[in-house]
């Protein structure tokens, strides 16, 4: 049934209330599916994770068998004023020239949603405004952060089967790491990576920036809201806001890397479950990536060694949750084709 979208936030306590306030799953559809399953004309569990992933579908769009034909996979990209600290091998202007490649059909995320048929949209968000260096004060002002989340929760997503988020932003590995540290706890080193290719010095650099965040900020991290503003990004804020309006339009989630996955988990922090309805694509080359899944007790669908963003990996992984729809909708039952099931011959031949 196409939803409206949700009007735009005036305040984070408006968008906590939006995170607290749930539809759950559509506990029939994901019966259905259940029951379906094992109807198929395949041994029982043979399609291995692919079975659950399509009753995951079903009880997240609420049909069955589920639909995966209309897909959207919205790229935001922010700057941030973090990238001056030395904590990227590229320079930031390369996130407004990839935006510009974007526009031109020209990056990876463009073959893939080509490839895959998902249609791509690109948002840049305040480029010309980069956020303020976090490690001596808070990136976003409340009206920053709330402005971004807004370009997330205000998608249009009637007509959307399912929707993956991605992201462009030089530096803004950083930000996520910081984030993780403060949703997950640990160390900042159990978060921080070498992101598009920092060097060793580089890399003790992002450690220190994350650290001197934590000392900065302090107990004020500990609301996840709040670490989104304070250390975050407008392109984090703007994904986790097209995680939360999928969530409240029953639209399922395909979630890429590190960074996309940073941003989401402010939602499972908020309110248990908050990303049920979000799989993790794939699991990226960047270290904190493993253990953000681990943390958020998602597994990948896929390991590909990749760690481009963009959104690459969800498109990627857009193939596997396809497929898993195709067989489940489509196949033939035991009974339709005449196929015998498990057990049929031998009661056969003990008789
Ligand atoms: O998706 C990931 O896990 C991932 C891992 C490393 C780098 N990236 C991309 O690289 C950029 C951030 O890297 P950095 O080194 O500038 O922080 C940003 O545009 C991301 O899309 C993305
Ligand atoms: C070239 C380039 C492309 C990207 N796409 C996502 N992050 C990126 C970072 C760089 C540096």
């Amino acid at each position: 049934m196409p939803t409206a979208p949700l009007p735009p936030v005036a305040s984070l306590e408006a968008v906590r209330t939006l995170a607290h306030d749930l539809p759950g799953p559509d506990t029939a559809a994901h019966a259905a599916a259940v029951a379906r399953e094992p109807t198929l004309t395949k041994p029982a569990g043979s399609l291995g994770r692919l079975e659950p992933v399509a009753a995951w579908l079903a009880a997240w769009q609420g049909r069955h068998p589920a639909r995966v034909e209309r897909v959207r996979c919205v790229v935001f990209a922010g700057n941030h004023g973090v990238a001056g600290r030395g904590v990227s091998a590229f320079p930031p202007e390369v996130t407004v020239q990839m935006v510009a490649n974007f526009e031109a059909g020209g990056a990876a995320i463009n073959q893939l949603c080509r490839a895959h048929g998902a249609d791509l949209q690109v948002v840049p968000l305040a480029l010309d405004r980069p956020t303020v260096p976090f490690d001596t004060d808070a990136a976003m002002t409340e009206a920053e952060v709330v402005a971004a989340l807004n370009a997330g929760l205000t998608l249009d997503l009637s007509d959307t089967d399912l929707l993956i988020v991605g992201e462009m932003g030089i530096g803004n590995t950083t930000a996520a790491a910081a984030l993780a540290l403060a949703l997950f706890g640990g160390t900042a080193g159990d978060w921080v990576g070498r992101g598009t290719g920092l060097d060793d010095a580089g890399l003790a650099r992002k450690r220190s920036v994350v650290e001197a965040a934590h000392r900065h900020h302090g107990f004020t991290l500990s609301d996840p809201l709040e670490a989104l503003r304070r250390v975050g990004g407008r392109e984090l804020a703007a994904m986790a806001g097209g995680v939360l309006a999928a969530r409240h339009a029953r639209v399922p989630v395909l979630l890429d890397g590190f960074i996309c996955c940073a941003s989401a988990a402010v939602w499972q922090a908020m309110t248990p479950g908050g990303l049920d309805h979000a799989l993790a694509g794939h699991v990226s080359q960047e270290p904190g990536h493993r253990r953000l899944l681990a943390a958020m007790h998602k597994d990948p669908l896929l390991d590909l060694g990749m760690r481009l963003g963009e959104g690459s990996g969800a498109a990627v992984a857009l193939g596997v949750v396809r497929d898993a729809a195709a067989c489940h909708a489509g196949m033939a039952t035991f009974a339709d084709a005449g196929v015998s099931g498990a057990g049929d011959g031998t009661r056969d031949a003990a008789s």
